[in-house]
């Protein structure tokens, strides 16, 4: 195994996004927050001419000695304080109701996107990749919401003011301030680009990292059985290592950005003390006002300093929105979400006519495919590995969409169903049973969220599960662990099993479903199924061939054709792949070089 290499990083061909068109709407939900911090924001302005004003005043009344001036100002501070002390608290509880009402909505609108996608677009995408926009881009959203956007209004706005004022104590000391100030407008374009590339970067690699983690607590036990816990620890490394080195950069570029900002700050701050102390020498200047103009500057150099935190806290929100908008931009489903309601039984067939389909970038699997499979029967879906059976199993279930020709249910193409009519035509058991962390009787009711205890308890006896349920000392209010762990891989089976009979749906989708229980339970599994098989249209895909040899009928793929359909015994008298697949499973599978070996036939 090759020791993981630098992180590829930065997505080439990217589609150009409008952040703030795309924030619009979400933050105008919040209007309120909003106006109050914008009230809030527009009130601390107003305080910092207030205050500067104020100190001069009472400098120079004190260096007059006009004591009544004095007192006269005195109730002004006091009300200025008071409104400084509200304005504050207002704008701290303003800016998290702005700010978490806004990622509260697309926390949501993520969750629901996401539920909504296609199959296919949701398998493209790494699931640490999609969990990341929750772990780290709405988190990194802060800088253009809430106070960061408004101080981001705040120090224009501050800055023209407080021009306009200095212009009416000196204009002399204003022109220093000005000539600075498109420098800071140039490094704050400049640096600003830098940022955010290099946090683009960041988020990237941040998806990345969250899929690894997923994968490698998720693939834990494979990945202690194969022994290759340093390779998974070293491609973790080379990601850490990777971003431990780009945030560093960013730290850089930060530095940068405030040193200079320091420097051009500390520059017009005693620039404008030395020569505002020799314009008051000179008599041109009152003590007063002098006080007023280096408080104000202190003022003005924050816009030159603050704003480089300010504009890269922006820059990385930036690249955070972006992805956040590629990824609710993805296509969807449908803008529902849809019910299981109750169907009717199936009255005619399955018709898969002329279907042609291939995976994206893939040859196709199927071409012109047509199949019929009759309503109220079981029919076996048996081939060697690669076939095609799940996929057929996938199209049915419109996880994907035929190129070519359509599917047909009772007569009618499954496009012309509803998702909610089409959803709750099918109760599927897969090979890999998935069962959601909680109790037992949860996971029963996802299939039937209105159900009794009795019929859950009869679906339970039906997969022959119920036994075992009641001997735990919880029942089935019992805790079955992060998907299902601590039950063994039969009994999450059966309980998969249970789940799909209490969806009571007209089509029964098992894909070699009693591949996990032993020979005893299989039995009784296959008696149990066999009763409710009765009622409906069962579509099984098997490999172990004994498990099928009373379907209806069997249908023998090979490379997405249909090679050979019949029942056992008829299929048993044919040369053809059945029997070759038949005899090869008896045989035990010993067929180390056929191409049509199947290594689960065994
Ligand atoms: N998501 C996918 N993307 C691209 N190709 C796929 C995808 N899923 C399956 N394939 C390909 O489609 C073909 C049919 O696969 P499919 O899983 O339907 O076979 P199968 O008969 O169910 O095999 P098995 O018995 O091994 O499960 C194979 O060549 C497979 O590599």
């Amino acid at each position: 195994m090759r020791n993981p290499q630098k992180v590829p990083l930065l997505n080439k061909r990217r589609r150009k996004h409008r952040p703030f068109a795309f924030l619009y709407p979400a933050m105008a939900r919040q209007w309120k927050a909003y106006l109050g911090l914008l009230l809030g924001m527009l009130a601390d302005v107003a305080l910092t001419f207030a205050f500067a004003w104020f100190l001069g005043n009472m400098t120079d009344a004190a260096v007059a000695g006009d004591w009544n001036q004095m007192k006269s100002l005195l109730p002004l501070g006091a009300g200025l304080i008071v409104v400084s002390i509200a304005a504050a608290y207002g704008q701290e509880y303003m800016d998290t109701a702005a700010v978490e009402g806004v990622k509260k909505e697309f926390k949501s609108r993520l969750h629901r996107h996401i539920m909504l996608l296609p199959v296919d677009s949701f398998a493209k995408q790494p699931s640490g990749q999609l969990l990341s926009h929750f772990t780290h881009d709405i988190d990194n959203m802060d800088g253009v919401l809430g106070s960061s956007l408004m101080r981001l209004i705040k120090l224009p706005l501050v800055t023209a003011g407080i021009f306009i004022y200095l212009l009416r104590i000196s204009w002399e000391l204003c022109v220093l301030a000005i000539v600075l100030a498109p420098l800071a407008v140039l490094a704050g374009g400049l640096f600003g680009w830098l940022l955010r590339r290099n946090g683009r970067s960041i988020h990237q690699l941040a998806g990345q990292t969250s899929s690894l983690l997923s994968e490698t607590m998720w693939g834990f036990l494979v990945i202690r059985s194969f022994a290759v816990e340093g390779w998974f620890h070293r491609k973790y490394e080379s990601q850490n290592q990777e971003r431990y080195r780009l945030e560093l950069k960013d730290a850089k570029l930060r530095g940068w950005f405030h040193a200079g900002g320091d420097a051009l700050g500390t520059v017009v701050f005693v620039g404008s003390l030395c020569a505002g102390a020799y314009f008051v020498l000179d008599n041109r200047l009152s003590v007063g006002s002098l006080l007023t103009f280096v408080n104000l500057t202190n003022h003005l150099i924050y816009p030159l300093t603050g704003f480089a935190g300010l504009w890269a806290g922006m820059q990385r929100s930036l690249s955070a929105v972006e992805r956040l908008s590629q990824c609710l931009e993805m296509p969807i489903v449908s803008d529902t979400f849809h019910e299981n309601r109750v169907p009717k039984p199936l009255e005619q067939e399955i018709e898969f006519r002329s279907m042609t389909f291939g995976y994206e970038g893939e040859r196709n699997v199927f071409e012109g495919l047509q199949l019929r499979i009759p309503a109220g029967k079981m029919t076996a879906i048996v081939g060697p590995s690669g076939a095609g059976k799940s996929t057929l199993f996938s199209l049915l279930q419109g996880f994907y969409k035929p190129h070519e020709g359509s599917i047909l249910i009772d007569g009618r193409s499954i496009q012309e169903l509803s998702p909610s009519q089409f959803r709750s035509l099918f109760a599927y058991v897969s090979q890999e049973t998935f069962l959601f962390s909680g109790s037992i009787r949860d996971n029963l009711l996802l299939a039937r969220p209105g159900m009794t205890e009795m019929e859950m308890m009869r679906a339970a006896a039906a997969a022959h599960i119920h036994a075992f349920v009641m001997s735990l000392p919880e029942g089935y209010d019992t805790l079955i662990g992060e998907r299902g762990l601590s039950l063994s891989g039969g009994q999450r089976q059966r309980l998969a099993i249970a789940r799909a009979l209490l969806k009571d749906a007209p089509i029964l989708l098992l894909d070699e479903a009693t591949s996990a229980v032993d020979s005893v339970t299989e039995q009784q599994l296959k008696e149990a199924l066999a009763r409710i098989m009765k009622h409906r249209t069962t579509l099984v895909i098997a490999h172990r061939l004994s498990t099928i040899q009373h379907a209806d009928r069997i249908i023998v793929m090979d490379q997405g054709k249909i090679v050979q359909s019949g029942r056992h015994e008829e299929l048993m008298k044919q040369e053809g792949l059945y029997r070759k697949l038949y005899r090869m499973q008896s045989q035990g599978g010993e067929a180390a070089g056929d191409p049509y070996f199947d290594t689960r036939i065994v």
